[in-house]
């Protein structure tokens, strides 16, 4: 069975990365040792550079994933600092910043980063549009999931496996796996 090292802290990205690539039959190991996370605008750079940075500390192919919400009428806020603004404000907060907007347009977004020791990194983007909701619903997933509707219903009501079938998570690791098949195919 293929192996492949995931460094993450999260608990949630962990679960879902590892029960989508189990399915493709790749055996996902979690790493809980961080990696520096650049501060940028965008997804790409901080990915490809935690990709990078861990693929050559443990001297063994690796993935990272860095993820974020981007609210319109926020102009794309939190964005890359998602993590930042669930520690300091979390979803009650949100909803407060979101009260009298109507456009509630957002999407979440994940880059996956992959990288091999000496090579340079590949990031692999998913995106899910959707709508910021007016009050939290549903006790599943994690993060921004019970304020995020997807087609009226929130990644907190929808259940793990649902999910992983439609997730920004699902269609990054989906774009990983249509590069990463060749290599499957060839060990
Ligand atoms: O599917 C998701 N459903 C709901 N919320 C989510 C999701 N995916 C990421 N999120 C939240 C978690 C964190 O507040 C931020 C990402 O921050 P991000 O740095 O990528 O992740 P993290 O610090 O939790 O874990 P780590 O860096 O160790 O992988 O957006
Ligand atoms: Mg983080």
């Amino acid at each position: 069975m293929h192996k492949v090292v995931f460094v993450t802290g999260n608990e949630g990205k962990f679960a879902e990365v590892r029960d989508i690539l189990k399915t493709f039959g790749i055996e996902v190991i979690q790493d809980k040792n961080g990696y520096p996370e650049l501060q940028e605008d965008e997804l790409e750079p901080i990915a490809a550079y935690g990709a990078q940075y861990v693929a050559n500390k443990l001297k063994m192919p690796a993935i990272v994933d860095d993820s974020g919400i981007f609210i319109k009428a926020l102009n794309g806020f939190p964005g890359p600092y998602s993590r930042f603004v669930e520690d300091r404000l979390g979803n009650p907060k949100v909803l407060k910043l979101m009260e009298g907007e109507t456009d509630r347009t957002a999407y979440f977004k994940t880059v996956i980063g992959y990288c091999e020791p000496g090579k340079e990194p590949l990031v692999f983007p998913g995106v899910v549009e959707g709508k910021i909701a007016y009050e939290e619903r549903g006790t599943g997933g994690f993060g921004y999931d019970p304020i995020f509707e997807y087609q009226g219903i929130t990644f907190g009501e929808l259940g793990d496996a649902e999910k992983n079938k439609v997730s920004h998570r699902r269609r990054a690791i989906d774009s990983f796996l249509e590069w990463f098949k060749d290599k499957l195919e060839k060990s």
